[in-house]
């Protein structure tokens, strides 16, 4: 198991729990970190003219001058620059004691082309803005362009945020402990991270599972089993039934992108519900998905009653106007344990940002559907507006306490998406790509939470799964993507995680 996600407090507890259990003290464990770290540069950076290790005050600082001393050891030429001395009697002043040669003050670091630099000024316990002395340490860093090997962490990027607190190292690599931390994945510390590794320093499996972490790397190990393949002695309208609500005629293409997404991710009938002036453009582009008038709450409501869909979608397309919230409020009013499911995307988050409250209520409601959310930065910011302005919260936090607000899983989508349920688990995405930044492709992922909801997968594993399912459609079908790509793009994708699951279809 190492897809959880610790904070730097819970590593904290961590580091303390592993000292109790033994058999590594304090010292051993930052022996075990210095030696992973000089074996991990020896072997990646074996041309380097000198390294230089800049060595901060606290226990990072520690790992520093172990790091240093293995150098050393192994044939480099190293310069030692630090910023104030460790503590007396702490582990770090014993590393520090243990180094043979005095340092330099931060002050005068000056790399050249072709030397490699160890940070390893601050870590978990970065509490304030980088001192002059350390940004400047950064910014010739990043002007000799020489690579830097962070310790633990970037020095000025939070660990708990992925936030720059003033300035920051820019790394190649990014050598962390036990589990990864929520810097290394979110914005931007995930890019100021370069490649991370994760390394075994004694920490036990044991010790994190008594931590409880409540965060996790988006992998499929978090999802695949509770995720869907189609059992022998299926039929179509038991892997789930989805309903796609259409805009108006000049907006349909959003409704059928996600439509065609929930089909194709497995839902065995989906239905584009569609106003009667836009029937004609959306028959005329679908064969397989099913259509079906809908321009009044009735009609809704008798293709509910005779159809039985497991999961509806509400929003692509449909334009940000008060009636759609309306409209979507008297809906949820309606509905009494089914359908079971609803997604919310686009206009159907940016419409309800006129009366939050009341569809935050009406989802909570007994009998209301289980929801998914899939807001992008701006639609997080107008249904949530207080949350998206409170600089002390980390993304992972915003999205939690926003799914716990709307009683729904919440999608926050971006480079970095974080997926949050209302019982507090949280996951963040890794394999993001640039590629998803075109027109539609939110429109594919609402469709793909969808039809993993309507085949019965539980919210936070659907939603969880759909994002990871989406980036690597878009990887594997590579540069020149559009959303009507996706649809096809997941077969490869779908494959793998069926042979996975020991699918013999
Ligand atoms: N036993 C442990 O707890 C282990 C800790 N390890 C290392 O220890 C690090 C955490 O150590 P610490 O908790 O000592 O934290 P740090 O070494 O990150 O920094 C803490 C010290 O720096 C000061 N400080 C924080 N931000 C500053 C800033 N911007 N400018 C000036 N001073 C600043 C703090 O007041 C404190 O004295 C981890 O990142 C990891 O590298 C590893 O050695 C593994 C074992
Ligand atoms: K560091």
């Amino acid at each position: 198991m190492s897809h959880e996600i610790l904070t730097p407090s819970e590593m904290g507890r961590a580091d303390k729990l592993a000292m109790q259990h033994g058999p590594f003290d304090g010292y051993g464990l930052m022996s075990n970190a210095g030696t992973q770290i000089a074996t991990l540069i020896l072997a990646r950076f074996p041309e380097m003219r000198c390294a230089h290790v800049l060595c901060g005050p606290g226990n990072n600082g520690g790992d520093g001058y172990v790091v240093a001393r293995l150098l050393v050891k192994g044939g480099v030429d190293v310069h030692l620059w630090d910023e104030g001395e460790p503590r007396a009697g702490s582990d770090a002043a014993i590393a520090a004691a243990d180094y043979p040669v005095e340092p330099r003050p931060l002050a005068d670091f000056m790399p050249e082309p072709g030397d490699l630099v160890v940070d390893a000024l601050y870590g978990a316990g970065l509490s304030k803005p980088l001192s002059e002395a350390a940004a400047r340490a950064a910014r010739v860093a990043k002007e000799s362009s020489v690579p830097v090997v962070a310790v633990d962490l970037p020095s000025g990027v939070s660990g708990e945020s992925g936030q720059i607190l003033g300035d920051a190292f820019a790394a190649a690599l990014t050598v962390t402990f036990a589990r990864k931390k929520p810097g290394h994945l979110l914005e931007p510390g995930r890019t100021l991270c370069g490649d991370v590794e994760v390394v075994d320093i004694g920490i036990s499996d044991e010790v994190i599972a008594e931590i409880g972490p409540r965060c996790f790397e988006n992998l499929p190990d978090i999802w695949l089993e509770k995720f869907p393949v189609p059992a022998l002695d299926t039929y179509k309208y038991r892997r789930g039934h989805v309903g796609v609500f259409s805009g108006s005629p000049t907006a349909t293409g959003a409704a059928r992108l996600s439509a065609m997404a929930s089909a194709r991710v497995g839902a065995g009938a989906v239905t584009v519900l569609s106003p009667t002036r836009s029937l004609a453009v959306n028959g005329a582009h679908l064969t397989s998905i099913m259509l079906r008038k809908a321009d009044t709450l009735d009609e809704v409501l008798g293709f509910l009653d005779a159809r039985k869909p497991q999961t509806l979608v509400y929003g692509p397309g449909l334009g940000p106007e008060q009636e759609v919230a309306n409209f979507l409020l008297d809906l949820l009013a309606a509905i009494d344990g089914a359908p079971e499911s609803l997604v919310l995307d686009a206009d159907g988050l940016t419409s309800a940002a006129f009366q939050p409250e009341a569809l935050f209520a009406a989802l909570h409601a007994q009998g209301a559907p289980k929801a998914i959310m899939t807001p992008h930065e701006g639609e997080f910011r107008r249904l949530f507006r207080d949350i998206a302005d409170d600089t002390k919260l980390s993304k992972v936090e915003k999205a939690r306490a926003a799914a716990a607000r709307a009683d729904a899983v919440i999608v926050y989508k971006g480079p970095d998406t974080v997926i949050a349920s209302p019982d507090g688990r949280a996951a963040i995405n890794s394999n993001g790509t640039p590629l998803l930044a075109t027109a539609g492709s939110g429109d594919v992922l609402s469709g793909l939470c969808a039809g993993l909801l309507a085949q019965g997968m539980p919210p936070f594993e659907a939603a969880c799964a759909a994002v990871w399912i989406h980036c690597e459609a878009a990887r594997s079908f590579g540069p020149g993507l559009l959303a009507e790509d996706l649809p096809l793009a997941l077969r490869p994708v779908l494959g793998d995680l069926f042979a996975r699951k020991g699918w013999m279809g």
